[in-house]
Order: C-alpha cells, then sequence, then structure tokens
C-alpha cells in the first residue's frame, strides 16, 4: 500500500515516452505542471524500471510494454495516460490490482484510420503498391489487368466498433457494399450487414479490414485457415494490431498469389524508435503496402489526443475524477474548495466500506461529502473533510486492510 498526500505541482513528476505531442506538455503546464521529462522513443524494460520507480505519472502511446513487472516497481506511480486507442500495451489486471488508474484517448484518431483504410483499399485493388515500387526501379507496369474499381465490391470489417463502423460509412459512400463481423450484435449503418460467422464474410469479401482490439481470443484470428478462407485475389488490411494476423501465412499467400495484395499497418515486432531497423517477412514483397503503424499518426489526432489525455490526468491529479477511466470506478467529482479530499482505493471485498466511515465516526470527524463507486474488482470512495483532520483520516485509511492506494488532496 502506498500512501501518498499531494505534492506541490512542481514536485510531481510526470514522463512522457513515445514522442506524444507538444499539447501534452502545453496543457499540464497550464494547469501548473511543469515537472515533465520528455522522451522521444519507448524505453527498453531496465530502463523503463529505473525511471517509473520516480514517477507519478507517465504518458505513453502504443509502443510500450507497462507489464506487472514494469508496474510493481512504479511504487509512486498514480496514473498511466496511453495517448492512444488501444491499451493492450498495458497489464490492466495488474494496474487495477495495484490502484494504479489508467487513461487513454478513444476516440481522437477514429477519423484517421478509418481514412488512411479507405486510401489503402482503392491504392492495393489498383495494384499500386507494386506498380509505385516498379516505377522506382526504372519499371513500367502500365497494365488494367487485376485493377479493379472499388464501386460495387465487397468490404469486409471484422470488429464493428469506432474505427469499423467509421469505415463502413466511408466505404459506402464510394459505393461498395459492407459487411462485417463482431462478436457483440450491433446497429449497422447505412446498408451495412452483420454476419454471423467469420469464415462466411471471409468467403465473401473481396477486401477485408480488421479492427479489433488486441484481446487472447483476437490473437492469429487471421491464421494459415482463415487466410485461405479468403476469395482468390482477395485483399487483407490490417490497421489493429500486429499479433491478430500470421505475418508469416500472409506473406505465402501474398508470394502464392491466393491473395492480390495486403495493407498492414502494425506488426507482431515493431521497431522502438525510427532509428532502429524494421525488420519483417512482408519485406520485399511488392504487393504488401507497408507502413510504419501510422493509422493514427496525423497532426489532428495527435494534437487532439494530447490534449485530451494530459486533462484526464490532471484532473485525476487535482480533483480525483476518473471519468472514463479503463479500469478505474467513474466519478465525476465537484471542486473541494475550503475542503481536504481523501481518495481511497481499495479491493472491491466485503468490510471495506464500514472500515472507512468507522475511522470517521471513531475520530468524530465530519465528512463533508462522499462520493463513492465500485467495478467487479476495486472500489474508489472520496471523502472531502475539514482540512484540520485530512492527515489523522489518512493515516487511519491507509492501515484499513484491502486498502490499494490513498492519498490526500489540498
Ligand atoms: N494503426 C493504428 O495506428 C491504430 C490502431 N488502433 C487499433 O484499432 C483497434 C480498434 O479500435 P476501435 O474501433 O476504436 O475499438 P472499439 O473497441 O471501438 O471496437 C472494437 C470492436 O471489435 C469487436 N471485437 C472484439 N473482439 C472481437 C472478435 N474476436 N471478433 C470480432 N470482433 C471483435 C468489439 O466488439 C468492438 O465492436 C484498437 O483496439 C487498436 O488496437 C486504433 C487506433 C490507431
Ligand atoms: O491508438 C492506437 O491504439 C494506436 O495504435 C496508435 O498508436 P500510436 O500512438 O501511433 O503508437
Amino acid at each position: 500500500m502506498t500512501p501518498q498526500t499531494s505534492l506541490q505541482k512542481d514536485k510531481i513528476r510526470i514522463l512522457l515516452l513515445e514522442g506524444v505531442h507538444q499539447s501534452a506538455v502545453d496543457l499540464l503546464a497550464s494547469r501548473g505542471y511543469t515537472n515533465v521529462e520528455y522522451l522521444k522513443t519507448s524505453l527498453p524494460e531496465d530502463q523503463l524500471i529505473e525511471k517509473i520507480s520516480n514517477v507519478h505519472f507517465i504518458g505513453i502511446r502504443s509502443r510500450t510494454q507497462l507489464t506487472r513487472k514494469v508496474l510493481e516497481s512504479a511504487r509512486k506511480l498514480v496514473a498511466i495516460g496511453c495517448f492512444c486507442i488501444g491499451t493492450n500495451q498495458v497489464d490492466l489486471k495488474a494496474a487495477t490490482e495495484l490502484g494504479i488508474a489508467v487513461f487513454n484517448a478513444p476516440y481522437s484518431n477514429t477519423r484517421s484510420v478509418a481514412e488512411l483504410i479507405i486510401a489503402e483499399t482503392i491504392l492495393t485493388l489498383r495494384g499500386i503498391p507494386a506498380k509505385n515500387t516498379a516505377c522506382h526501379r526504372g519499371g513500367w507496369m502500365k497494365s488494367a489487368a487485376g485493377a479493379f474499381e472499388a464501386r460495387g465490391k465487397t468490404l469486409g470489417i471484422i470488429g464493428y466498433g469506432a474505427i469499423g463502423s467509421q469505415v463502413s460509412v466511408l466505404a459506402e459512400a464510394l459505393g461498395m457494399r459492407v459487411i462485417f463481423y463482431d462478436v457483440v450484435t450491433k446497429l449497422p449503418l447505412g446498408n451495412a450487414v452483420q454476419i454471423s460467422s467469420l469464415d462466411e464474410l471471409l468467403g465473401e469479401a473481396d477486401v477485408v479490414s480488421l479492427h479489433v482490439p488486441e484481446l487472447p481470443s483476437t490473437k492469429m484470428m487471421m491464421g494459415p485457415k482463415q487466410i485461405a478462407r479468403m476469395k482468390p485475389g482477395a485483399i487483407l488490411l490490417n490497421a489493429s494490431r500486429g499479433t491478430v494476423v500470421d505475418i508469416e501465412a500472409l506473406a505465402e499467400a501474398l508470394k502464392s498469389g491466393h491473395l492480390a495484395g495486403a495493407a498492414i499497418d502494425v506488426f507482431p515486432v515493431e521497431p522502438r524508435s525510427n532509428d532502429d531497423e524494421f525488420v519483417s517477412p512482408l519485406r520485399g514483397i511488392d504487393n504488401a503496402l507497408l507502413t510504419p503503424h501510422i493509422g493514427g499518426s496525423t497532426m489532428e489526432a495527435q494534437e487532439n489526443i494530447g490534449i485530451e489525455v494530459a486533462e484526464k490526468l490532471a484532473y485525476y491529479s487535482d480533483n480525483g475524477t476518473t471519468t472514463s477511466s479503463v479500469n478505474f470506478p467513474e466519478v465525476a467529482l465537484p471542486g473541494h474548495v475550503g475542503a481536504h479530499r481523501l481518495l481511497h482505493i481499495h479491493r472491491n471485498v466485503p468490510g471495506v466500506l464500514s472500515a472507512i466511515n468507522q475511522v470517521f465516526s471513531e475520530n468524530n470527524i465530519n465528512i463533508s461529502a462522499q462520493f463513492l463507486q465500485t467495478n467487479e474488482t476495486l472500489g474508489y470512495v472520496v471523502i472531502d473533510v475539514d482540512a484540520e483532520y485530512s492527515d489523522l483520516a489518512l493515516e487511519k485509511l491507509k492501515n484499513i486492510p484491502g486498502t490499494l492506494r490513498c492519498r490526500v488532496l489540498f
């Protein structure tokens, strides 16, 4: 258990990795948080463990792996900001068990990914990746063979969430027929049709686009069998996560000509920085359009993400609000002018709440406001008290069995 009192803002250390947008630094500064270390790359585990042990907030993108081992060394860490959509790079179970709140930007780069997918649909249907490569080598592949319009073709979307459904709308505007597969029943937008099995979708689609999160159930969901089920001459697009597609099987299917093309933005292993080499079995396959995980990398998306996630971190730090946290019970809190605010994060087991209330009754501490929210594993209680009582209350609260973290905001 890590008891914490609020620090002066310049003592609150923030580590921002992977070149998050300057808008994050500016937003934090505007809220008084200037003790920021900013790195352009992710860090290997040993360096991460060393740095994280000393910081109160960390900001990452998709590359930094916050494993249980790393998080267990993060003794002061209050919250993690994922400046992206995916949170698979964080061991969310460990973060939750350690009482560390995790935030992300669930929609700020949705449009950027969807636009890239539409561009890739058109480019791969026309065989542009191979033609472009040939021109660069002095070749001239002027031919209509294997080049098709998007209009009238069937797009099969796997994962009809924020991105998948946005792709669906844009693809229909191009005159494509849209079918989708999702584990959840979804309201189809436009004339899209939900298909009940992945196999059926794979057998019908001319272009298949993946928009699922990285989960145990999506790992290698496009393996050799699924790729073989795709129509001869079909195209595979993946801007979800590299673990979703068997990359060796994809390389084989492209080389054999079973698939006419692919556009791949995410890879099972990605370089840590722009200075490291990109290694992949897809290198050198001309009909594969390869991009360096830039689906969400537009100026608009990155600027908005910087503001959105930094705002969530600053708000949680200042006020305790957890709205839209991916692992914490969500509480939207009013200000606490004139009172000290105790934040108590505990395992959601019987007896903790009554023990908390006992602290206040036994010590005759008046509660001016109290907020409680729980999820399956965590309880989050926020209690406003007169300033003079907060030290005593913090001392007592942190000793309640089941307590994960407890801090006080002045
Ligand atoms: N290439 C890039 O730069 C970016 C990649 N992404 C990736 O895209 C993913 C999707 O993003 P959103 O659409 O915002 O997520 P979302 O959570 O809104 O949608 C995901 C959808 O996948 C469905 N799903 C989950 N498991 C499934 C399964 N086994 N089979 C079929 N459907 C399944 C869900 O029910 C949901 O509808 C993110 O998790 C992230 O990994 C996101 C942003 C940028
Ligand atoms: O938003 C996501 O999930 C992404 O994959 C984008 O990741 P990035 O911020 O570009 O490392």
